[in-house]
């Protein structure tokens, strides 16, 4: 690609939730498409980007083992927490570069392209814009409005930041006891810095329910035909 950035790198791989809306019967990162397991299509990916110097692989102590055979010099493991932000937190404090990129292992379709992309930016993540009619309802079960989605995206990973300032946004969070449901949100509550949304795929989704399982299915399955 002309003009590529190429910045060193530690990628923390998220692994350490439970899966509770897949109802499988493990870890839904565990789960395979195309015989190979969830999380294994990100560590693999940024495994073949040379800028990504250490992937921190975060899971829970009971499953440690299940990691063992990736574990490598590029490649160590960190205990999760309770949430997802738990998780990260305790990575952080793992992290060589002075960039990292944070993505769920439950997102197995993120590309080499969406990666060089966000390494343009000093702090940045992936979205894309929300295709759906966006309704706020109230605990009545009726419509208060219909919100204009102009302005609105959809997060997903990797997000991509300097250390230090993500360092720093989690630690005070946690202080505070602010849980937030993505990493920039911490950025946007606890600094001035500015985040970048780079426009990303619909491919890029998360493993979430048993149908994103026939999704991804399809998804690899497009692929294998271009
Ligand atoms: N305490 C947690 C919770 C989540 N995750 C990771 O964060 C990503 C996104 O979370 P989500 O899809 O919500 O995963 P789960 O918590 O596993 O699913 P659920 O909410 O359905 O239980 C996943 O890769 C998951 O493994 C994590 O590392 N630590
Ligand atoms: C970080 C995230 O992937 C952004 O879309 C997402 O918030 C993770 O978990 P969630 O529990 O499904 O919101």
């Amino acid at each position: 690609m002309i003009g590529q950035v190429h910045k060193a790198y530690s990628a923390v791989l998220l692994a350490a939730g439970s899966g509770s809306r897949m109802a499988a019967d493990r870890n839904k990162i565990f789960l395979t498409l195309a015989d190979k397991a969830i999380f294994q299509y990100a560590l693999d990916l940024f495994l073949s980007d040379s800028d990504c110097k250490q992937v921190i692989l975060v899971g829970k102590t009971e499953e440690k083992a299940y990691f063992t055979d990736f574990l490598s010099d590029r490649v160590c493991f960190v205990v999760g927490g309770v949430e997802r932000q738990d998780s990260v937190r305790h990575a952080l404090a793992h992290v060589s570069e002075a960039a990292v990129m944070i993505h769920d292992g439950a997102r197995p379709f993120v590309t080499l392209s969406e990666l060089a992309a966000l390494k343009a930016h000093n702090n940045a993540i992936l979205a894309v814009p929300v295709k759906d009619t966006i309704k706020q309802v109230e605990v009545s079960g009726y419509i208060s409005q219909t919100v204009p989605r102009d302005n609105l995206w959809g997060a997903q990973t990797p997000q991509f930041f300097e250390t230090s300032l993500i360092q720093k946004v989690h630690q005070l969070a946690h202080s505070k006891a602010f849980l937030g449901t993505d990493d920039a949100s911490l950025v946007e509550v606890f600094s001035e810095v500015p985040v970048t949304i780079v426009p990303g795929s619909y491919e890029n989704i998360k493993i979430t329910t048993p149908e994103d399982l026939i999704f991804g299915q399809a998804i690899l399955d497009n692929r294998s035909k271009a």
